[in-house]
């Protein structure tokens, strides 16, 4: 017996439990240091540049304005050649916010097609998309994937480029502002303190003035913001669940149970979203009263020096210019709170999200010592299957399957068939013993339900193989075969095949798949209970026709079918042993 762990499908190692920063530089990092990080780089600096270049323009706008007022003051001056100025000043604008918007969204979206694939591709690997969902340790990991990553590029790059922006504007025109203003003296304790730049001063006490209202107003938005991702999520889970048992609910006539749990659903949602629009609202209106009043702030403040004669129409054009500049660049600090909150809470998500992909390659091997073997095709000792919750299942003391042997598994309903036939897929993990049995390739698994790619027909009958691996005249005959020649037609229909054919279709056609592959060794899992009797006794004879020497193992309930098989393991109170078969 070879002890080692059956194969699984390649994928990337596992990730190891990450610490909080650990985790956050591996999400953001592995773009930045990987194959695109030059380009990416290269991306960042222009797109960096590109925020200089904004600022920068701001500046020159802001000296137009002195220089146009100026001249509208004196009478005198070429006014051809300063509009002229002011259109090649907005026409550079244009052309520099083009630029950036659509560089920052391009960056944004390579970085979440990194992100993207690494997400997928971990989820898929060693069966982790199926772990999780039969743990149930995750919610969503859907909404992970397709909302996350976007968020969370997009809002990183803008967090970045909004940081750079703020901090050269800052610098710009404080510099400019410095240059307009005049000493401001304050007594303290009966000293009088002379502060350069009043401007700027009165600047920076209105940027944190306003912050802190525009703050406290908006505190209710962010949380509330994520719960409403929360809400939305939970409904739209609703809604697919009417979608994918449509049919058994109209089957059961239980729309009223359903529009019940619709409502409850919506109704949260709703009640988040009610929050949400006051909060918005209220914050709304203290923006609104803001705008209003930072254009008049600087020019009330200098007015006194304007009317003294010290300044020019264009001097206080362009302080207010610089005054609300340099505001809106110290407000940047202090406002974008909210999304470096939303980027926090989003990185939690995936941490939580990380933390479920680190599970490692074989968990079944914690107790269960599973190894492949040629001759018998199967064999179990002391095998123990539990629940996840703990408690024992089933126990299989010994059970050897020989090469061509045809195994029928019975036994009462919750018995734990199934979950034995799970064990030997390597798709549950709470089992312990010894467990060996030929090669994973060697072996082909047909459940209840099979699973059929979207695609076209001749891709769902030939898969994994690929759609062009069996000759049509091949396929043709086996649909003739099994009675489903009028889908012969159909082979190059792209269609989901899982809501389109019956129950029963699908199985015969999973039958088909097991013809066209010729595995060693069958396993099946009530694989014809959707089928008549006539229908299963010849998925049967067709496959033990064409493959004799298949080694079978097949839960079923119909008695009729057990004539098919050569022996008979019956799980009851716990113990799978070898019976008799009816004679
Ligand atoms: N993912 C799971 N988490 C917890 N318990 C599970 C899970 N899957 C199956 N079980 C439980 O394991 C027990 C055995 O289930 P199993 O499907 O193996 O029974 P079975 O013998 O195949 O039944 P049936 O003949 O009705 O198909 C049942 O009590 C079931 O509720």
């Amino acid at each position: 017996m070879n002890a080692s762990a059956s194969p699984l499908p390649e994928g990337p190692a596992p990730v190891a439990a990450t610490r909080r920063w650990n985790h956050a530089l591996r999400l953001l990092g592995g773009f930045w240091s990987g194959r695109e990080a030059p380009v990416a780089w290269a991306m960042l600096a222009v797109l960096l540049g590109l925020q200089f270049g904004t600022a920068t323009l701001g500046l020159w706008m802001a000296e137009w304005e002195k220089t146009f007022f100026d001249m509208l003051q004196t009478r005198q001056g070429d006014l051809a050649a300063s509009l002229l100025r002011f259109a090649g000043i907005v026409g550079a604008f244009a052309a520099v916010g083009f630029a950036t918007s659509y560089l920052s969204a391009t960056l944004a979206l390579r970085w979440r097609a990194w992100l993207n694939a690494d997400y997928t591709a971990r989820w898929m690997a060693w069966r982790r998309y199926y772990r999780i969902e039969r743990s149930g340790t995750l919610d969503n990991p859907d909404q992970r994937i397709a909302e996350d990553l976007d968020l969370l590029s997009r809002g990183i790059l803008g967090l970045v480029t909004g940081f750079t922006f703020a901090v050269v504007s800052l610098v710009q025109f404080t510099g400019l502002l410095l240059s307009l203003s005049a000493p401001l003296t304050i007594t303290v304790l009966g000293h009088a303190l002379v502060l350069p730049g009043d401007m700027v001063i009165w600047g920076f006490v209105y940027a944190v003035g306003t912050s802190v209202l525009v703050v406290f107003v908006g505190r209710p938005i962010v949380a509330r913001t994520m719960r409403q991702q929360h809400f939305e999520a939970d409904y739209r889970f609703e809604l697919i669940h009417v979608r994918r048992n449509a049919e058994q609910i109209a089957f059961s006539r239980a729309e009223p149970v359903e529009l019940g749990n619709l409502a409850a659903r919506f109704s949260a949602l709703r009640r988040n979203m009610h929050g949400l629009i006051l909060a918005t609202t209220n914050l709304g209106v203290v923006q609104g009263l803001i705008s209003q009043l930072t254009p008049m702030t600087p020019i009330l403040l200098m007015l006194p020096r304007y009317f003294a004669g010290r300044m020019t129409i264009g001097d206080v054009m362009q302080g207010r210019n610089a005054f609300n500049q340099m505001s809106v660049a110290l407000s940047w600090f202090m406002q974008s709170y909210g999304s470096i909150a939303t980027q926090i809470a989003i990185i939690r998500r995936l941490r939580a999200f990380d933390a479920a992909l680190a599970l490692p390659p074989a968990d079944a091997a914690a107790d269960l010592e599973i190894g492949e073997c040629h001759e018998p095709a199967l064999h179990a000792r002391d095998l123990a299957v539990r629940l996840p919750s703990g408690p024992l299942l089933v126990t299989v003391p010994d059970w050897q399957v020989e090469i061509g042997e045809r195994w029928v598994v019975r036994g009462p309903s919750g018995a734990g068939k199934s979950t034995l036939l799970r064990v030997i897929a390597g798709l549950w993990p709470e089992a312990s013993g010894h467990l060996a049995h030929l090669p994973q390739e060697r072996m082909m698994f047909l459940p209840q339900r099979a699973y059929f790619p979207i695609g076209p027909l001749r891709a769902a009958l030939a898969f994994p193989a690929s759609a062009d691996a069996f000759a049509a005249a091949d396929l043709a005959a086996a649909l003739a075969r099994f009675n489903l020649a009028h889908l012969e037609a159909r082979l190059d229909e792209v269609a989901p095949w899982t809501d389109v054919l019956s129950p029963g279709e699908q199985q015969r056609l999973a039958f088909i798949r097991v013809l066209l592959h010729r595995p060693d060794m069958l396993v099946m899992d009530e694989a014809t209970s959707a089928l008549d009797a006539g229908n299963a006794a010849l998925a049967y004879s067709a496959v033990l026709q064409a493959l004799p020497g298949l080694t079978l193992i097949s839960v079923v309930h119909d008695d009729a079918l057990e004539i098919h098989h050569t022996h008979l393991l019956h799980i009851a109170d716990g113990i799978a042993r070898r019976a008799s078969l009816r004679p």
